[in-house]
């Protein structure tokens, strides 16, 4: 379990996060959402311990994570936005040098890397530079090199960002058979998409405060699960309805061109961050 209690960055006079409070259970898919600077990436690294908290704190499984407690951080495997790995080095050396840098024993190094290989669909480039590799394929050797220590915890950083559509559904389903071996994910996502298909609850921050915290289900039948998109002199607008016959009746009335269809989390997202924007 984590538990983010009163978190908070600061940059000089500048709050990145501010009061964050969050706890995510074992065995959770959880998704960070937010615009660009809204501080996600800066939470993932003060869980990563690359950043210390300016206050607050976090507790792994009730004990609280330092830069000191090995022990504690071996729970945790971070993959980041940028490409951090040598070009030069093949994916077996990239999980061997990572294994060797946690002190593991070459035998259980090698088993360890063909059996997650295998499961990301990599096995049969084991032997390719990461220089030849396409940019899905390096995402997924990251997440390889991050579970190469069995970690509880993976945090993900944008890990389909500038993926194609079926790359990205590829790391989808990687993704979702790890949570189901009971790997609690922590993701942050510009895909609205992504989160809806992943998460069992998604989180909004905006301008280093976490506003909100639901499943994306709940969060769309609070919006109302039907939306109509409305095509004015001004450009498209939508609205949102709880039931499909008051939805029909909207669009029936309407003067302009209309379209039904089911809400989506990226809805709910756009009227909550134009909300805020509003303020
Ligand atoms: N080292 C730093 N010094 C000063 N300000 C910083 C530093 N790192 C980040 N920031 C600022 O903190 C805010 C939050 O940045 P962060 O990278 O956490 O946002 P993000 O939500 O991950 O954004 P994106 O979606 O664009 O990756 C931004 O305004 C950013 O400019």
């Amino acid at each position: 379990m984590i538990e983010l209690q009163h978190l908070t960055k600061q940059y000089d006079q500048f709050v990145a996060v501010s009061d964050l409070n969050l706890t995510i259970k074992t065995g959770e898919f959880f998704g960070l959402l937010g615009p660009n600077g809204a501080g996600k990436t800066t939470t993932i690294s003060m869980l990563s311990t690359l950043l210390l908290p300016t206050k607050g704190s976090i507790q792994i499984d009730g004990e609280p994570l330092t830069r000191k407690n090995d022990r504690l951080k071996r729970k945790l495997s971070v993959v980041t936005q940028e490409y951090s790995m040598r070009q030069d080095m093949t994916m077996d050396e990239i999980m061997e040098y990572q294994g060797r840098l946690y002190y593991m024993p070459v035998k259980k190094i090698r088993e360890r890397s063909e059996e997650l290989l295998d499961f990301c669909g990599l096995l049969n480039y084991r032997k390719r530079t990461v220089r030849k590799l396409s940019g899905g394929m390096k995402r997924k050797l990251m997440v390889c090199r991050a579970l190469l220590t069995e970690p509880e915890i993976l945090l993900l950083d944008e890990p389909t960002a500038g993926m194609d559509a079926l790359a990205r559904r590829q790391m989808w389903n990687l993704l979702k058979k790890l949570n189901q071996r009971n790997l609690t994910i922590l993701l942050t996502t510009h895909y609205m998409e992504e989160a809806e298909s992943l998460c069992d609850r998604v989180g909004f921050m905006c301008r280093g405060v976490l506003e909100e915290t639901d499943t994306p289900r709940h969060m769309i039948e609070l919006l109302g699960r039907y939306a109509v998109d409305e095509t004015t002199g001004d450009g498209v607008r939508s609205h949102y309805f709880s039931g499909k016959e008051e939805a029909i009746r909207y669009l029936s009335d309407s003067p302009w061109e209309t379209t039904l269809r089911s809400t989506t989390l990226e809805d709910v997202f756009l009227e909550h961050v134009g909300k805020l924007d509003r303020k």
